[in-house]
């Protein structure tokens, strides 16, 4: 995790590395953000491997990138609340791919990505027309996946200076 500990206190922030500030850069050129971007997590997956079924709260702007490395995964998005189990649709999140989410996506829904070996690639996946694979039907989890999920803290407070 780059930027700090985000808590409703505010987060004391962290100088980000200096590859964080030229990627901040790209993305406000590209109009992804608006602004400089605070914080940034960094998550790896084994083949296998998930994160349940979450929304990303209210500590940050209702506004996320996920930039995905190394493998490819599929992300699932579900209408709330999470025990009605309503799929809407899924993402397959390609390695060097960036997913945007905000306003709606943000507030309103929940994702995850379960825990399996494969993921189908039918008619269920949002964005199979934009896909660089043009493979279909069961596709394995082939290597260890890492995304930087990318997102800006909105309350901020000056760190304690070490006594
Ligand atoms: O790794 C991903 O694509 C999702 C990560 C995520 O949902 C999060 O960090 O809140
Ligand atoms: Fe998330």
């Amino acid at each position: 995790m780059w930027g700090g500990k985000p808590s409703a206190a505010g987060m004391a922030q962290e100088e980000l590395p200096s590859w964080l500030g030229e990627l901040s850069q790209l993305l406000k050129e590209k109009k992804v953000f608006k602004k400089d971007f605070n914080h940034v997590l960094i998550n790896e997956y084994e083949p296998g491997q998930g994160i349940m079924a979450h929304e990303d709260g209210p500590l940050y702007i209702s506004h996320v990138a996920i930039l995905s490395l190394q493998s490819a995964l599929m992300m699932e998005i579900y209408e709330k609340p999470f025990a009605d189990k309503k799929k809407l649709f899924s993402l397959y999140l390609e390695p060097r791919s960036l997913l945007v989410f905000r306003e709606d996506v943000y507030k309103r829904h929940l994702h995850s990505i379960e825990e399996r070996m494969t993921d189908n690639l039918d008619d269920g996946v949002a964005n199979l027309h934009l896909l660089n694979t043009s493979r279909r039907g069961e596709v394995e989890r082939e290597h260890t996946r890492v995304s930087l999920t990318i997102r800006i803290v909105k309350k901020l407070r000056q760190a304690t200076p070490p006594s």
